[in-house]
Protein backbone atom coordinates (compact mmCIF):
# COMPACT_ATOMS: atom_id res chain seq x y z
CA UNK A 1 0.00 0.00 0.00
CA UNK A 2 2.64 2.01 0.85
CA UNK A 3 6.84 2.05 0.87
CA UNK A 4 6.56 2.06 4.84
CA UNK A 5 3.48 -0.83 5.32
CA UNK A 6 5.67 -3.41 5.44
CA UNK A 7 7.24 -2.23 8.68
CA UNK A 8 5.00 0.09 10.36
CA UNK A 9 0.92 0.42 10.67
CA UNK A 10 0.83 4.30 10.46
CA UNK A 11 0.42 4.88 6.71
CA UNK A 12 -2.55 3.18 7.27
CA UNK A 13 -3.61 4.96 10.57
CA UNK A 14 -2.99 8.00 8.38
CA UNK A 15 -5.59 6.37 5.23
CA UNK A 16 -7.98 6.09 8.43
CA UNK A 17 -8.01 9.55 8.95
CA UNK A 18 -9.04 10.65 5.77
CA UNK A 19 -12.29 8.71 6.42
CA UNK A 20 -12.42 6.51 3.14
CA UNK A 21 -10.01 3.57 3.26
CA UNK A 22 -11.90 1.04 1.80
CA UNK A 23 -12.44 3.50 -1.20
CA UNK A 24 -8.76 4.15 -1.34
CA UNK A 25 -8.59 0.06 -1.24
CA UNK A 26 -10.75 -0.68 -4.04
CA UNK A 27 -8.59 1.84 -6.20
CA UNK A 28 -5.46 0.43 -5.49
CA UNK A 29 -7.30 -3.17 -5.94
CA UNK A 30 -8.19 -2.94 -9.67
CA UNK A 31 -4.29 -3.54 -10.23
CA UNK A 32 -3.47 -5.54 -7.20
CA UNK A 33 -5.36 -8.40 -5.47
CA UNK A 34 -3.20 -8.72 -2.80
CA UNK A 35 -2.00 -5.59 -0.60
CA UNK A 36 -0.21 -5.59 2.44
CA UNK A 37 -1.54 -2.83 4.54
CA UNK A 38 0.49 -2.78 7.35
CA UNK A 39 3.42 -5.04 9.10
CA UNK A 40 1.07 -8.44 9.48
CA UNK A 41 -2.42 -7.55 7.22
CA UNK A 42 -3.06 -8.58 4.34
CA UNK A 43 -6.06 -6.78 1.96
CA UNK A 44 -7.49 -9.17 -1.15
CA UNK A 45 -9.05 -7.79 -3.87
CA UNK A 46 -10.36 -11.09 -5.43
CA UNK A 47 -13.61 -12.41 -4.50
CA UNK A 48 -12.94 -15.74 -4.67
CA UNK A 49 -10.80 -15.57 -1.18
CA UNK A 50 -14.45 -14.52 0.57
CA UNK A 51 -14.85 -18.22 0.85
CA UNK A 52 -11.34 -18.98 2.13
CA UNK A 53 -11.25 -15.77 5.06
CA UNK A 54 -15.42 -16.33 5.63
CA UNK A 55 -16.88 -19.28 4.84
CA UNK A 56 -18.23 -21.61 6.78
CA UNK A 57 -15.72 -23.83 6.64
CA UNK A 58 -12.75 -21.43 7.05
CA UNK A 59 -10.11 -22.22 9.90
CA UNK A 60 -9.48 -18.42 10.43
CA UNK A 61 -10.56 -16.79 13.69
CA UNK A 62 -11.21 -13.00 14.17
CA UNK A 63 -8.32 -11.16 14.55
CA UNK A 64 -6.46 -9.34 17.51
CA UNK A 65 -8.66 -6.10 17.28
CA UNK A 66 -11.39 -7.49 18.65
CA UNK A 67 -9.45 -8.14 21.69
CA UNK A 68 -7.98 -5.02 22.11
CA UNK A 69 -11.27 -2.92 21.79
CA UNK A 70 -13.44 -5.27 23.72
CA UNK A 71 -14.92 -4.31 27.45
CA UNK A 72 -14.44 -6.38 30.37
CA UNK A 73 -16.43 -9.47 28.82
CA UNK A 74 -16.62 -10.51 25.02
CA UNK A 75 -19.82 -9.65 23.18
CA UNK A 76 -21.24 -12.24 19.80
CA UNK A 77 -19.80 -9.87 17.83
CA UNK A 78 -16.42 -9.79 19.59
CA UNK A 79 -15.75 -12.52 20.90
CA UNK A 80 -12.99 -14.97 19.21
CA UNK A 81 -13.02 -18.54 20.75
CA UNK A 82 -14.88 -20.60 17.92
CA UNK A 83 -16.42 -22.62 21.35
CA UNK A 84 -17.65 -19.62 23.57
CA UNK A 85 -18.92 -17.76 20.09
CA UNK A 86 -20.65 -21.04 19.46
CA UNK A 87 -22.28 -20.92 23.19
CA UNK A 88 -23.34 -17.44 22.80
CA UNK A 89 -24.65 -17.68 19.20
CA UNK A 90 -27.28 -20.83 20.15
CA UNK A 91 -28.69 -18.52 23.18
CA UNK A 92 -29.60 -16.08 21.29
CA UNK A 93 -30.21 -17.33 17.90
CA UNK A 94 -34.36 -17.91 18.95
CA UNK A 95 -34.08 -14.29 20.02
CA UNK A 96 -33.17 -13.64 16.16
CA UNK A 97 -34.97 -16.28 14.24
CA UNK A 98 -36.67 -15.76 11.30
CA UNK A 99 -39.55 -17.75 12.97
CA UNK A 100 -39.45 -14.71 15.88
CA UNK A 101 -39.78 -12.08 13.48
CA UNK A 102 -43.77 -11.93 13.79
CA UNK A 103 -43.28 -11.59 17.50
CA UNK A 104 -41.04 -8.15 16.85
CA UNK A 105 -43.23 -6.97 13.96
CA UNK A 106 -45.34 -5.15 16.17
CA UNK A 107 -42.91 -3.74 17.95
CA UNK A 108 -41.34 -2.23 14.54
CA UNK A 109 -45.24 -1.14 13.61
CA UNK A 110 -45.03 0.82 16.89
CA UNK A 111 -41.90 2.88 16.27
CA UNK A 112 -43.08 3.01 12.05
CA UNK A 113 -46.33 4.65 13.93
CA UNK A 114 -44.34 7.60 15.20
CA UNK A 115 -42.34 7.92 12.69
CA UNK A 116 -45.13 8.65 10.38
CA UNK A 117 -46.72 10.92 13.44
CA UNK A 118 -43.66 13.11 12.69
CA UNK A 119 -43.44 13.10 8.67
CA UNK A 120 -46.81 13.77 8.84
CA UNK A 121 -46.28 17.42 11.12
CA UNK A 122 -43.47 17.74 8.36
CA UNK A 123 -45.52 17.91 5.21
CA UNK A 124 -45.50 20.72 3.24
CA UNK A 125 -47.27 21.44 -0.86
CA UNK A 126 -46.59 19.14 -3.32
CA UNK A 127 -42.79 20.23 -5.22
CA UNK A 128 -44.06 21.59 -8.32
CA UNK A 129 -42.35 20.21 -11.32
CA UNK A 130 -38.77 21.54 -12.40
CA UNK A 131 -38.48 23.19 -9.46
CA UNK A 132 -36.52 22.65 -6.26
CA UNK A 133 -37.48 23.06 -2.67
CA UNK A 134 -37.68 25.86 -0.92
CA UNK A 135 -35.12 25.88 2.33
CA UNK A 136 -37.70 26.35 4.93
CA UNK A 137 -39.55 23.35 3.58
CA UNK A 138 -36.77 20.40 4.14
CA UNK A 139 -38.15 19.90 7.79
CA UNK A 140 -36.92 16.36 7.76
CA UNK A 141 -33.73 15.02 8.64
CA UNK A 142 -34.18 11.45 7.20
CA UNK A 143 -30.93 10.71 8.72
CA UNK A 144 -31.28 11.64 12.19
CA UNK A 145 -35.26 10.33 12.14
CA UNK A 146 -34.05 6.77 10.73
CA UNK A 147 -31.46 6.47 13.50
CA UNK A 148 -34.18 7.54 15.85
CA UNK A 149 -36.51 5.12 14.88
CA UNK A 150 -33.73 1.71 14.55
CA UNK A 151 -32.38 2.98 18.25
CA UNK A 152 -35.90 2.59 19.81
CA UNK A 153 -37.35 -0.08 17.61
CA UNK A 154 -33.71 -2.13 19.30
CA UNK A 155 -34.11 -1.15 22.50
CA UNK A 156 -37.84 -2.38 22.51
CA UNK A 157 -37.10 -5.40 20.64
CA UNK A 158 -34.15 -6.16 23.04
CA UNK A 159 -35.03 -4.93 26.15
CA UNK A 160 -39.08 -4.04 26.08
CA UNK A 161 -37.52 -0.25 26.56
CA UNK A 162 -39.03 2.82 25.56
CA UNK A 163 -36.45 5.28 24.54
CA UNK A 164 -38.93 7.19 23.09
CA UNK A 165 -36.47 9.32 20.81
CA UNK A 166 -39.05 9.70 18.49
CA UNK A 167 -41.70 10.88 20.45
CA UNK A 168 -38.84 13.38 22.03
CA UNK A 169 -37.22 14.20 18.38
CA UNK A 170 -33.99 14.07 20.14
CA UNK A 171 -31.94 11.33 21.75
CA UNK A 172 -30.64 12.46 24.86
CA UNK A 173 -30.46 9.31 27.13
CA UNK A 174 -29.10 8.37 31.20
CA UNK A 175 -25.86 6.88 31.20
CA UNK A 176 -24.81 4.77 34.33
CA UNK A 177 -21.17 5.21 36.05
CA UNK A 178 -20.23 1.64 37.83
CA UNK A 179 -20.00 3.77 40.65
CA UNK A 180 -23.99 3.88 40.39
CA UNK A 181 -24.07 7.23 39.52
CA UNK A 182 -26.05 8.76 36.60
CA UNK A 183 -25.45 11.26 34.31
CA UNK A 184 -27.67 12.61 30.82
CA UNK A 185 -26.11 12.30 27.53
CA UNK A 186 -26.63 11.77 23.81
CA UNK A 187 -26.94 8.48 22.32
CA UNK A 188 -25.54 8.83 18.93
CA UNK A 189 -22.44 11.04 19.29
CA UNK A 190 -21.69 8.82 22.31
CA UNK A 191 -21.92 5.75 19.97
CA UNK A 192 -20.51 7.17 17.00
CA UNK A 193 -17.26 9.23 18.07
CA UNK A 194 -16.25 6.10 20.46
CA UNK A 195 -16.41 3.95 17.27
CA UNK A 196 -14.90 6.83 15.32
CA UNK A 197 -11.55 6.55 17.93
CA UNK A 198 -11.50 2.84 17.22
CA UNK A 199 -11.24 3.16 13.88
CA UNK A 200 -9.01 5.67 13.70
CA UNK A 201 -6.43 4.19 16.49
CA UNK A 202 -6.24 0.35 16.54
CA UNK A 203 -3.77 -0.08 13.38
CA UNK A 204 -0.90 -0.87 15.84
CA UNK A 205 -2.90 -3.64 17.68
CA UNK A 206 -0.15 -4.20 20.21
CA UNK A 207 0.11 -0.42 20.79
CA UNK A 208 -3.34 0.43 20.65
CA UNK A 209 -4.48 0.44 24.48
CA UNK A 210 -1.41 3.13 25.56
CA UNK A 211 -2.10 5.26 22.15
CA UNK A 212 -5.65 4.74 22.98
CA UNK A 213 -5.12 6.24 26.44
CA UNK A 214 -2.37 8.91 25.75
CA UNK A 215 -3.85 10.41 22.22
CA UNK A 216 -6.48 11.79 24.61
CA UNK A 217 -3.47 14.73 25.87
CA UNK A 218 -4.65 15.94 22.07
CA UNK A 219 -8.04 17.67 22.26
CA UNK A 220 -9.32 16.09 18.51
CA UNK A 221 -9.00 12.71 19.98
CA UNK A 222 -10.03 13.95 23.92
CA UNK A 223 -13.47 15.03 22.66
CA UNK A 224 -13.95 11.41 21.40
CA UNK A 225 -12.52 9.77 24.22
CA UNK A 226 -14.95 11.36 26.52
CA UNK A 227 -17.57 10.60 24.48
CA UNK A 228 -16.90 6.75 24.64
CA UNK A 229 -16.95 7.04 28.48
CA UNK A 230 -20.32 8.36 27.79
CA UNK A 231 -21.21 5.64 25.40
CA UNK A 232 -19.54 3.19 27.82
CA UNK A 233 -22.25 4.15 31.00
CA UNK A 234 -25.60 3.58 28.27
CA UNK A 235 -25.85 -0.01 27.87
CA UNK A 236 -25.00 -0.38 31.61
CA UNK A 237 -27.79 1.99 32.56
CA UNK A 238 -30.65 -0.09 30.02
CA UNK A 239 -29.39 -3.53 31.43
CA UNK A 240 -29.41 -2.38 34.71
CA UNK A 241 -33.31 -0.83 34.12
CA UNK A 242 -34.25 -3.67 32.92
CA UNK A 243 -32.58 -5.97 34.85
CA UNK A 244 -34.97 -4.19 37.82
CA UNK A 245 -37.98 -5.17 36.22
CA UNK A 246 -36.90 -8.70 35.85
CA UNK A 247 -36.25 -8.85 39.63
CA UNK A 248 -39.88 -7.28 39.63
CA UNK A 249 -41.41 -10.96 38.44
CA UNK A 250 -42.12 -8.91 34.82
CA UNK A 251 -42.32 -11.59 32.17
CA UNK A 252 -41.11 -9.53 29.10
CA UNK A 253 -40.72 -11.08 25.15
CA UNK A 254 -37.50 -9.64 24.24
CA UNK A 255 -33.82 -10.50 23.91
CA UNK A 256 -32.90 -10.04 27.31
CA UNK A 257 -35.07 -12.43 28.14
CA UNK A 258 -33.24 -15.17 26.56
CA UNK A 259 -30.11 -14.02 27.80
CA UNK A 260 -31.33 -14.49 31.62
CA UNK A 261 -32.76 -17.78 30.84
CA UNK A 262 -33.62 -20.70 27.70
CA UNK A 263 -36.90 -21.47 26.88
CA UNK A 264 -37.76 -23.69 29.52
CA UNK A 265 -37.49 -20.91 32.16
CA UNK A 266 -33.92 -22.62 33.26
CA UNK A 267 -31.42 -19.48 34.27
CA UNK A 268 -28.53 -18.91 32.15
CA UNK A 269 -26.28 -17.65 34.97
CA UNK A 270 -24.42 -15.36 32.84
CA UNK A 271 -21.56 -13.14 34.30
CA UNK A 272 -23.45 -9.37 34.48
CA UNK A 273 -20.46 -8.21 32.51
CA UNK A 274 -21.44 -10.56 29.77
CA UNK A 275 -25.15 -9.59 29.75
CA UNK A 276 -24.00 -5.93 29.78
CA UNK A 277 -21.48 -6.24 26.56
CA UNK A 278 -24.64 -8.53 24.60
CA UNK A 279 -26.96 -5.44 24.92
CA UNK A 280 -23.69 -3.06 23.88
CA UNK A 281 -23.24 -4.94 20.77
CA UNK A 282 -27.01 -5.37 20.60
CA UNK A 283 -27.62 -1.74 20.34
CA UNK A 284 -25.07 -0.27 18.56
CA UNK A 285 -24.32 -2.96 15.68
CA UNK A 286 -28.47 -3.40 15.93
CA UNK A 287 -29.31 0.13 15.30
CA UNK A 288 -26.47 2.07 13.45
CA UNK A 289 -26.23 -0.09 10.32
CA UNK A 290 -29.75 -0.48 9.50
CA UNK A 291 -30.35 3.54 9.98
CA UNK A 292 -27.43 4.08 7.52
CA UNK A 293 -29.03 1.76 4.69
CA UNK A 294 -32.37 3.28 5.67
CA UNK A 295 -30.78 6.74 4.58
CA UNK A 296 -29.13 5.28 1.58
CA UNK A 297 -32.31 3.98 -0.30
CA UNK A 298 -34.19 6.61 -0.24
CA UNK A 299 -31.08 8.64 -1.32
CA UNK A 300 -30.33 6.26 -3.83
CA UNK A 301 -34.25 6.19 -5.03
CA UNK A 302 -34.49 10.15 -4.92
CA UNK A 303 -31.59 10.68 -7.50
CA UNK A 304 -33.21 8.00 -9.59
CA UNK A 305 -36.33 8.50 -10.23
CA UNK A 306 -37.22 5.55 -12.80
CA UNK A 307 -36.63 3.45 -10.35
CA UNK A 308 -38.38 5.19 -7.81
CA UNK A 309 -41.10 4.88 -10.07
CA UNK A 310 -41.11 1.36 -10.37
CA UNK A 311 -40.96 0.59 -6.71
CA UNK A 312 -43.80 2.59 -6.46
CA UNK A 313 -45.51 1.30 -8.61
CA UNK A 314 -45.37 -2.29 -7.70
CA UNK A 315 -45.63 -1.54 -3.62
CA UNK A 316 -49.33 0.00 -4.92
CA UNK A 317 -50.30 -2.81 -7.15
CA UNK A 318 -49.20 -5.32 -4.24
CA UNK A 319 -51.57 -3.03 -1.79
CA UNK A 320 -54.30 -2.61 -4.52
CA UNK A 321 -57.20 -4.11 -2.36
CA UNK A 322 -56.46 -2.19 0.82
CA UNK A 323 -58.91 0.68 1.48
CA UNK A 324 -57.40 3.63 2.37
CA UNK A 325 -58.32 3.07 6.47
CA UNK A 326 -54.34 1.58 6.52
CA UNK A 327 -53.61 5.46 6.00
CA UNK A 328 -55.08 6.28 9.48
CA UNK A 329 -51.92 4.45 11.26
CA UNK A 330 -49.93 4.38 7.64
CA UNK A 331 -48.10 1.40 8.64
CA UNK A 332 -48.08 -1.41 5.97
CA UNK A 333 -47.50 -4.57 7.25
CA UNK A 334 -44.54 -6.57 6.71
CA UNK A 335 -46.42 -9.39 5.35
CA UNK A 336 -48.10 -7.52 2.44
CA UNK A 337 -44.42 -6.47 1.01
CA UNK A 338 -42.15 -8.81 2.25
CA UNK A 339 -41.70 -10.58 -0.85
CA UNK A 340 -41.87 -7.82 -3.19
CA UNK A 341 -38.51 -8.69 -5.62
CA UNK A 342 -38.08 -5.25 -7.14
CA UNK A 343 -38.29 -3.45 -3.73
CA UNK A 344 -35.98 -6.38 -2.06
CA UNK A 345 -33.63 -5.56 -5.11
CA UNK A 346 -33.39 -1.83 -4.00
CA UNK A 347 -32.43 -3.01 -0.79
CA UNK A 348 -29.65 -5.19 -1.91
CA UNK A 349 -28.33 -2.88 -4.48
CA UNK A 350 -28.40 -0.05 -2.22
CA UNK A 351 -26.54 -2.10 0.53
CA UNK A 352 -24.32 -2.96 -2.42
CA UNK A 353 -23.37 0.00 -3.48
CA UNK A 354 -22.92 1.17 -0.08
CA UNK A 355 -22.14 -1.14 2.14
CA UNK A 356 -22.66 0.11 6.16
CA UNK A 357 -19.70 -1.66 6.84
CA UNK A 358 -17.41 -1.48 4.22
CA UNK A 359 -13.62 -2.49 5.21
CA UNK A 360 -12.03 -5.72 5.34
CA UNK A 361 -13.52 -7.41 8.32
CA UNK A 362 -9.63 -8.79 10.01
CA UNK A 363 -9.64 -12.58 10.24
CA UNK A 364 -6.62 -14.23 11.57
CA UNK A 365 -4.87 -17.34 9.71
CA UNK A 366 -4.59 -20.81 12.13
CA UNK A 367 -1.47 -21.63 13.66
CA UNK A 368 -0.88 -23.88 10.63
CA UNK A 369 -1.26 -21.38 8.02
CA UNK A 370 -3.60 -20.93 5.31
CA UNK A 371 -4.15 -21.42 1.41
CA UNK A 372 -5.53 -18.10 -0.30
CA UNK A 373 -6.34 -17.74 -3.44
CA UNK A 374 -3.36 -20.93 -3.68
CA UNK A 375 -0.86 -18.88 -2.23
CA UNK A 376 0.48 -20.05 1.45
CA UNK A 377 -0.15 -17.63 4.06
CA UNK A 378 1.68 -18.48 7.33
CA UNK A 379 -0.78 -18.76 10.62
CA UNK A 380 -1.04 -15.69 13.07
CA UNK A 381 -1.54 -13.43 9.80
CA UNK A 382 -4.23 -10.75 9.52
CA UNK A 383 -6.23 -10.93 6.48
CA UNK A 384 -9.81 -9.56 5.05
CA UNK A 385 -11.46 -8.75 2.17
CA UNK A 386 -13.83 -5.17 2.16
CA UNK A 387 -17.25 -5.65 0.91
CA UNK A 388 -16.94 -2.30 -0.31
CA UNK A 389 -14.04 -3.82 -2.35
CA UNK A 390 -16.27 -6.63 -3.25
CA UNK A 391 -19.32 -5.04 -4.23
CA UNK A 392 -17.22 -2.49 -6.86
CA UNK A 393 -15.51 -5.62 -8.90
CA UNK A 394 -16.91 -5.06 -12.31
CA UNK A 395 -16.40 -9.02 -13.42
CA UNK A 396 -19.36 -9.79 -10.51
CA UNK A 397 -21.26 -6.33 -10.82
CA UNK A 398 -20.94 -4.62 -14.48
CA UNK A 399 -21.40 -1.00 -13.85
CA UNK A 400 -20.79 -1.29 -10.78
CA UNK A 401 -20.47 2.40 -9.42
CA UNK A 402 -24.34 2.68 -10.92
CA UNK A 403 -27.23 2.09 -8.69
CA UNK A 404 -29.03 -0.85 -11.10
CA UNK A 405 -31.49 -2.79 -8.81
CA UNK A 406 -32.68 -5.17 -11.56
CA UNK A 407 -28.94 -7.24 -11.33
CA UNK A 408 -30.58 -8.56 -7.64
CA UNK A 409 -33.59 -9.77 -9.42
CA UNK A 410 -34.44 -13.35 -10.85
CA UNK A 411 -32.06 -16.41 -10.89
CA UNK A 412 -29.24 -13.66 -12.44
CA UNK A 413 -29.80 -11.88 -8.67
CA UNK A 414 -29.40 -15.02 -6.28
CA UNK A 415 -26.15 -15.99 -7.94
CA UNK A 416 -24.70 -12.71 -6.75
CA UNK A 417 -25.06 -13.81 -2.80
CA UNK A 418 -21.33 -15.25 -2.68
CA UNK A 419 -20.68 -11.78 -3.60
CA UNK A 420 -22.62 -9.87 -1.64
CA UNK A 421 -20.84 -9.18 1.86
CA UNK A 422 -22.82 -6.54 3.51
CA UNK A 423 -23.83 -8.80 6.14
CA UNK A 424 -20.24 -10.60 6.16
CA UNK A 425 -20.35 -14.38 5.51
CA UNK A 426 -19.99 -17.97 7.23
CA UNK A 427 -20.58 -18.47 10.68
CA UNK A 428 -19.58 -15.05 11.92
CA UNK A 429 -22.10 -13.52 9.33
CA UNK A 430 -24.53 -10.89 10.88
CA UNK A 431 -26.97 -12.24 12.95
CA UNK A 432 -29.51 -9.71 12.46
CA UNK A 433 -29.83 -9.43 9.13
CA UNK A 434 -33.76 -10.69 9.33
CA UNK A 435 -34.81 -7.77 11.40
CA UNK A 436 -33.06 -5.19 9.98
CA UNK A 437 -34.88 -6.43 6.16
CA UNK A 438 -38.01 -6.52 8.50
CA UNK A 439 -37.36 -3.00 9.85
CA UNK A 440 -36.07 -1.37 6.45
CA UNK A 441 -39.01 -2.84 4.11
CA UNK A 442 -41.67 -1.78 6.55
CA UNK A 443 -40.50 1.55 7.03
CA UNK A 444 -39.52 2.03 3.35
CA UNK A 445 -42.79 0.41 1.99
CA UNK A 446 -44.88 2.52 4.52
CA UNK A 447 -42.84 5.68 3.66
CA UNK A 448 -43.20 5.74 -0.17
CA UNK A 449 -47.29 4.69 0.41
CA UNK A 450 -47.60 7.88 1.95
CA UNK A 451 -45.38 10.63 0.80
CA UNK A 452 -43.40 11.81 -2.11
CA UNK A 453 -39.65 13.50 -1.02
CA UNK A 454 -36.98 15.68 -2.30
CA UNK A 455 -33.73 16.23 -1.83
CA UNK A 456 -32.33 20.09 -1.55
CA UNK A 457 -31.38 19.85 -5.47
CA UNK A 458 -30.43 17.23 -8.29
CA UNK A 459 -26.59 17.33 -7.90
CA UNK A 460 -27.06 17.48 -3.54
CA UNK A 461 -24.60 14.43 -2.20
CA UNK A 462 -25.05 12.84 0.76
CA UNK A 463 -21.27 13.12 2.93
CA UNK A 464 -20.11 9.77 3.98
CA UNK A 465 -17.18 9.42 6.66
CA UNK A 466 -15.81 5.41 6.90
CA UNK A 467 -15.11 4.71 10.76
CA UNK A 468 -16.14 0.91 11.55
CA UNK A 469 -19.15 1.94 9.59
CA UNK A 470 -19.84 4.04 6.80
CA UNK A 471 -21.74 6.71 8.62
CA UNK A 472 -23.85 9.48 6.40
CA UNK A 473 -24.27 12.86 6.83
CA UNK A 474 -27.75 14.57 7.51
CA UNK A 475 -30.18 14.28 4.54
CA UNK A 476 -32.41 17.05 4.59
CA UNK A 477 -35.52 16.33 2.82
CA UNK A 478 -39.20 17.95 1.76
CA UNK A 479 -41.67 15.69 2.26
CA UNK A 480 -45.44 15.74 1.58
CA UNK A 481 -48.44 13.71 0.91
CA UNK A 482 -48.69 11.21 -2.04
CA UNK A 483 -51.55 11.37 -4.27
CA UNK A 484 -52.21 7.80 -5.35
CA UNK A 485 -53.59 6.74 -9.08
CA UNK A 486 -56.04 4.43 -7.00
CA UNK A 487 -57.17 7.38 -4.76
CA UNK A 488 -57.80 9.77 -7.89
CA UNK A 489 -59.80 7.09 -10.18
CA UNK A 490 -61.79 6.44 -7.09
C1 LIG B 1 -28.22 -3.22 7.29
C2 LIG B 1 -28.07 -3.67 8.52
C3 LIG B 1 -26.89 -4.47 9.00
C4 LIG B 1 -25.66 -4.65 8.43
C5 LIG B 1 -25.14 -4.07 7.13
C6 LIG B 1 -24.91 -5.52 9.31
C7 LIG B 1 -23.62 -5.97 9.07
C8 LIG B 1 -22.94 -6.86 9.85
C9 LIG B 1 -21.62 -7.37 9.57
C10 LIG B 1 -20.78 -6.97 8.37
C11 LIG B 1 -21.27 -8.21 10.57
C12 LIG B 1 -19.94 -8.92 10.76
C13 LIG B 1 -19.10 -8.09 11.72
C14 LIG B 1 -17.69 -8.60 11.95
O1 LIG B 1 -17.30 -9.61 11.40
O2 LIG B 1 -16.98 -7.95 12.71
C15 LIG B 1 -22.38 -8.26 11.49
C16 LIG B 1 -22.41 -9.01 12.63
C17 LIG B 1 -23.38 -8.87 13.60
N1 LIG B 1 -24.53 -8.12 13.52
FE1 LIG B 1 -25.16 -7.07 11.93
N2 LIG B 1 -25.68 -5.80 10.40
C18 LIG B 1 -26.90 -5.20 10.26
C19 LIG B 1 -27.96 -5.24 11.13
C20 LIG B 1 -27.92 -5.83 12.37
C21 LIG B 1 -29.00 -5.81 13.33
C22 LIG B 1 -30.38 -5.16 13.10
C23 LIG B 1 -28.55 -6.46 14.43
C24 LIG B 1 -29.24 -6.73 15.73
C25 LIG B 1 -30.54 -6.68 15.89
C26 LIG B 1 -27.18 -6.90 14.17
C27 LIG B 1 -26.38 -7.61 15.04
C28 LIG B 1 -25.19 -8.21 14.71
C29 LIG B 1 -24.44 -9.06 15.61
C30 LIG B 1 -24.82 -9.41 17.05
C31 LIG B 1 -23.30 -9.49 14.91
C32 LIG B 1 -22.22 -10.45 15.39
C33 LIG B 1 -22.60 -11.84 14.89
C34 LIG B 1 -21.61 -12.93 15.22
O3 LIG B 1 -20.38 -12.71 15.21
O4 LIG B 1 -22.08 -14.06 15.46
N3 LIG B 1 -26.85 -6.51 12.90
N4 LIG B 1 -23.39 -7.42 11.03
Amino acid sequence: MHPLSGVSSIPFMVLAHGGARSTYLAKLHQKHPVIRISPNTLSYGDVRAIKDIYGHNSPCTKDESYVVTSGSHFHLADVIDKHDHARKRKLLSSAYAIKNLEGWEHKVADKTVRLIKHFDTCCTAPLKPNTTPASEDLKVDYRAWTNFFTLDAIADIGLSERLGFLGQGHDRVTGRRLDGTTYECDFRPALYQNARKQSLLVWPYAWYPFINKVANIIPFYGRMGKLAVEWDGIPIELSHRRLQRYRAGEKLDDFFQALMEDKNGHPNNLEWGEIVAEVSIMMNAGSATTAIAMTNVLYQLLKNPAMMQKVVEELDAALEDDDDDEDESGVVSYDKVKHLPYMRACLDESLRLFPPTPHGLPRETPAGGLNILGDYIPGGVSVAMSAFVAHRQESIYPNADKFIPERFLGEEGKSLQPYFLAFSAGARGCIGRNISYLEQTVVLASVLRRYEFALKSKDWELERLETMNWLVGDMPVKVWRRERKSALSG
